[in-house]
């Protein structure tokens, strides 16, 4: 099955000259959707995770399933104060202006390995600073995983870990 045909780009979103990759469109077809998370489970699988991360927002929604279907827990990283109890934050650059995630500081064990997944790799800042807030949480992360790449943003030159892909866009 080809996943691009159930990904929809939307010119303009959300400002004017950026093309929006939409995955609403694979969220709701039932097998499309069920065979990007059997695909990304088997990319992630060679890579001995013990855990796996999701950032907030759309990492969560791979996150979750993939954690039930290789029967690990997952940890959320959470955008500014919406995390209860003791956390860790890191502050990142975007394109304009900053932001902040954040982790529960007992959401890994020292050395658990945890691989982060996201929705959609574009300059790759979301996933670095995800990469390295779980490092001063204390653990290991052996790759990163997206659905999308956006190759001619080169995020994965930010990356010092293998990052497993579905789909890539060129342009
Ligand atoms: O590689 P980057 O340039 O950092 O961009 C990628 C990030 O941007 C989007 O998140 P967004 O902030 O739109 O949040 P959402 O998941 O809540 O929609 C996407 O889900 C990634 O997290
Ligand atoms: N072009 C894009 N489409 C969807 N999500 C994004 N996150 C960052 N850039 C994006």
């Amino acid at each position: 099955m080809d996943l691009r045909q159930h990904i929809r780009g939307v010119p303009d979103f959300p400002k004017p000259g950026i093309l929006f990759y939409d995955i609403s469109t694979l969220l709701r077809h039932g097998p499309a959707w069920h065979e990007a998370v059997a695909r990304m489970a088997e990319a992630i699988r060679p890579h001995a995770p013990t855990m796996l991360a999701g950032i907030e927002s759309r990492g969560f929604l791979l996150a979750a399933p993939l954690a039930l279907q290789l029967g690990l827990g997952f940890v959320m990283l959470r955008k500014r104060g919406k995390l209860p109890g003791a956390t860790i934050g890191l502050d990142y650059a975007l394109e304009y202006g900053t932001d902040r995630i954040e982790i529960q500081a007992d959401a890994v064990r020292p050395g658990e390995r945890v691989v982060i997944l996201d929705d959609l790799l574009a300059t790759g800042g979301t996933m670095a600073a995800g990469i390295e807030l779980l490092r001063k949480a204390g653990a290991e992360v052996p790759a990163a995983a997206a659905l999308i790449e956006l190759t001619f943003l080169k995020g994965r030159e930010r990356l010092d870990v293998p990052c497993e892909v579905l789909v890539s866009y060129d342009s």
